[in-house]
């Protein structure tokens, strides 16, 4: 079984912790969602795990093997998928393709991806918010990286591109392990096969949507 597992996350931006002591862990073939309120350091986290923020302290194990978070991303064990617009916007969707993926399997499902497909001629700047976050998505979701994280993928965007997004996202949810951060938790409930909860730097396993209310996140269900 592919694991990847954090031990001991401490973050602190000068005198406020943010992570204190964060301890998770993911399987290939699971989808963890972390929910938390806006600024409990979700984003945080995730940038610690990539290697493009420091940790104060952090334990990484990837399959039992001690690690980094740098060497991790170097060797291609963990991809990450940011809350912000990362692609160059003047590029064309075909020509972004070959940029991330030399393989040309990898290349071809992104490419016959049947939505991708159709809009392969535009440059990124056409794109409406859904379709590059699909783009996004289905691009770096395709590689060989077995750990994938991704922030905030279904805020912003219609009804229509949420159902296509969880649509992949279970379509590829057994050959990777998948943390996923969003305030739109009804979507991630949906895909998600493990929940936690980030307060007051601290996790907290959510098993029923109600107990979103009782760290909380939620006034009512
Ligand atoms: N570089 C930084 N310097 C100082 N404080 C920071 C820095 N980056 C993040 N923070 C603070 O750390 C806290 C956690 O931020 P983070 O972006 O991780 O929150 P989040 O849970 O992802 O929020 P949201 O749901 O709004 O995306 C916030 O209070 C934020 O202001």
């Amino acid at each position: 079984m592919q694991t990847l597992s954090i031990k001991n996350v401490h973050k602190s931006f000068g005198k406020k912790t943010v992570l204190n002591n964060v301890t998770l862990s993911v399987s290939k073939g699971e989808i963890l969602a972390l929910y938390g309120r806006n600024g409990c350091g979700k984003s945080t986290l995730l940038k610690i795990l990539f290697g493009t923020l420091k940790a104060n302290n952090i334990e990484l194990l990837v399959n039992g093997t001690a690690t980094t978070p740098k060497a991790s991303r170097l060797n291609k064990s963990i991809a990450y998928i940011p809350q912000h617009p990362f692609l160059p916007s003047s590029q064309k969707v075909r020509d972004i393709i070959p940029m991330y993926h030399q393989n040309q399997e990898l290349q071809d499902a992104v490419f016959y991806d049947p939505y991708i497909a159709s809009f392969t001629a535009r440059k990124v700047s056409e794109l409406s918010l859904g379709q590059r976050r699909y783009f996004e998505v289905v691009l770096l979701a395709n590689s060989s990286h077995p750990f994938l994280l991704i922030d905030e993928p279904f805020s912003m965007i219609e009804p229509l591109h949420k159902e296509r997004l969880k649509g992949f996202l279970n379509s590829i949810k057994r050959t990777k392990g998948i943390i996923i951060t969003d305030h739109y938790y009804n979507d991630v409930l949906e895909v998600s096969t493990q929940n936690i909860i980030l307060k007051d730097g601290l996790i907290n396993t959510i098993t029923t949507k109600e107990d979103l209310l009782k760290y909380d996140y939620l006034k009512s269900v």
